[in-house]
């Protein structure tokens, strides 16, 4: 039996530019231009965070990534009737729906796919009557996997951001339950059909370690890649990103073709 390492995918996410260029409340750094020279350095793709409070990602920026990428565009949003109704006009590649509270610092937790019930399933519907791949970003939870596909997204994306700071602790034991959960969470979702993404806090490290699940096809990396480039530059962590991801699936198991 033919077996294979199947591809994996760097999303880079460029939300932190647009962090760094508010801190001003000018134009530089432009985070389009972030976009092309990762995309020119190895990423795949793009990720972008609109969020409701418009911290860091503008509208204005969202348009543009879709006028001028050649690359693929996955617009993350809070599953909102505006958001929707923005996403089906630029009608990026892909939609990855995620939690927002405005208080919060960044994402905790993942999408309630069961709560979101079915006004969830109607937004999703939408997304993807409009040529829109959707995704699902959620903790590794069998229960939402399952509310996941039973709705019809395409993908879900790992929520590694619990795992990556159990390890940030040194709560190895912890961090090696969670793993597992990780793990288990990517064969269960391939098993249902659906593509398994990965994102939230991963660095050098991490990206390795969960690039040998063979079922995680494409991982989105943004806030520790954008540190990074203030030292080696943005083309350097990302080659130093790609070659990370590249020994971790090595490592990994092959599957069936
Ligand atoms: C969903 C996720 O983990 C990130 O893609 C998200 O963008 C985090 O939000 P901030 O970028 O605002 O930290
Ligand atoms: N969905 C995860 C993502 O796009 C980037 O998350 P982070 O690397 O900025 O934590």
């Amino acid at each position: 039996m033919t077996r294979i390492v199947p591809p994996l995918r760097l999303g880079v996410n460029i939300d932190h530019v647009a962090t760094v260029r508010n801190a001003r409340g000018g134009s530089l750094p432009d985070p389009v231009r972030a976009a092309q020279l990762a995309c020119a350095s190895g990423a795949d793709g793009i990720t972008a965070h609109l969020r409701e409070d418009r911290r860091h990602i503008r509208d204005a920026d969202m348009r543009r990534l879709r006028e001028v990428l050649l690359v693929p565009l996955n617009f993350e949003m809070a599953a909102t009737d505006d958001m929707v109704a923005l996403a089906t006009e630029l009608r990026p590649h892909a939609c990855c729906l995620v939690p927002e509270r405005r208080e919060e610092r960044t994402t905790e937790g993942g999408l309630d796919v069961i709560g979101g019930g079915i006004e969830l399933a109607h937004k999703l519907e939408k997304l993807a009557k409009a040529g829109i791949r959707v995704s699902l970003f959620i903790a590794p939870d069998a229960d939402q996997i399952a509310r996941a596909a039973d709705i019809g997204a395409a993908v879900i994306e790992l929520h590694t951001g619990a795992w990556c700071d159990l390890l940030a602790e040194r709560r190895n034991d912890e961090a090696a339950l969670e793993f597992e959960r990780l793990a288990h969470a990517a064969r269960e979702g391939a098993r249902l059909g659906l593509e398994i993404h990965a994102g939230h806090g991963l660095d050098y490290s991490t990206a390795e370690t969960i690039a040998a699940l063979p079922e995680v096809r494409e991982l989105n990396i943004g806030h520790f890649l954008i540190g990074e480039a203030i030292f080696d530059g943005l083309e350097g962590a990302v080659r130093h990103m790609r070659v990370a991801m590249a020994r971790g699936r090595a490592a990994g198991r092959p599957v069936a073709a």
